[in-house]
């Protein structure tokens, strides 16, 4: 199976559970997500905003703020082609859509938060193997995110997966620029990849 075979097949498996299941799956992982001891106090999350079958994180979100965390969501970086910049949402935070339909913070620069202030990225998978590699959507955002922390660049920061289990493969094929991650939460399980 080609890569972009891959890519399909597991786009599918994840687009045939309905949207109960996902808010199911979703409630599971935010439990798992909550008992983390990085999550003990109140950080500085970034996150995602799901769209189609992702695993849902509106309702994950909410209780992330809720809990007195501060949250920081991605933005397509307007000149560095192929970048995220992540914006702390606030109250009066608006919203606009990306090229891909994505709902993202509107762009200010005072609300850019660099990777150094936070403590956690959530962040959405195609899939992942028993080593912690991911699938993205094609598009590398988080691969560029994630080189800087791959390099030690960022020590502070827990990069962490969220998916369905449906989404699991034995082992996906890696790319030389491909970052595996140290953590991926799934509904029945934390899965921590660290030594
Ligand atoms: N919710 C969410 N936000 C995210 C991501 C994500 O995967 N999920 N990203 C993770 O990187 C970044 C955006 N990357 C994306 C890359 C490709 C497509 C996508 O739908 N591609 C279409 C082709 C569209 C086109 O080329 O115009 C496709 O593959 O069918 C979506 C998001 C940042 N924000
Ligand atoms: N650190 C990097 N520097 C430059 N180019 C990169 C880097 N990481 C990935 N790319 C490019 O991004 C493209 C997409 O990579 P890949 O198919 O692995 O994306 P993905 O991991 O599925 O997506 P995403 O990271 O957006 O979730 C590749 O063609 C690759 O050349």
């Amino acid at each position: 199976m080609s890569q972009q075979q891959l890519r399909q097949h597991l786009l599918n498996a994840r687009a045939s559970m309905s949207a109960a299941q996902r808010d199911d799956a979703a409630r599971l992982v935010a439990e798992h997500l909550m008992k983390l001891p990085q999550l003990q106090h109140p950080t500085c999350i970034g996150s995602y905003f799901s769209i189609r079958a992702e695993l849902p994180t509106q309702v994950l979100n909410q209780q992330l703020i809720n809990a007195g965390h501060q949250l920081a969501l991605p933005v397509l970086h307007p000149i560095n082609r192929g970048h995220l910049l992540f914006l702390s949402l606030s109250e009066s935070t608006r919203w606009v859509h990306n090229q891909y339909q994505i709902p993202e913070p509107e762009l200010h620069a005072q609300h850019i938060v660099p990777l150094q202030q936070l403590q956690v990225l959530l962040i959405p998978l195609v899939g992942f193997d028993q080593q912690g590699n991911r699938m993205g959507m094609g598009g590398g955002f988080y691969d560029r995110t994630l080189s800087g922390w791959y390099k030690g660049h960022y020590p502070q920061l827990l990069p962490i997966g969220l998916a369905l289990d449906c989404q699991q493969v034995e082992q996906l094929p890696r790319q030389p620029w491909d970052v595996p991650l140290p953590m991926v939460i799934t509904p029945s399980k934390v899965w921590d990849f660290r030594g």
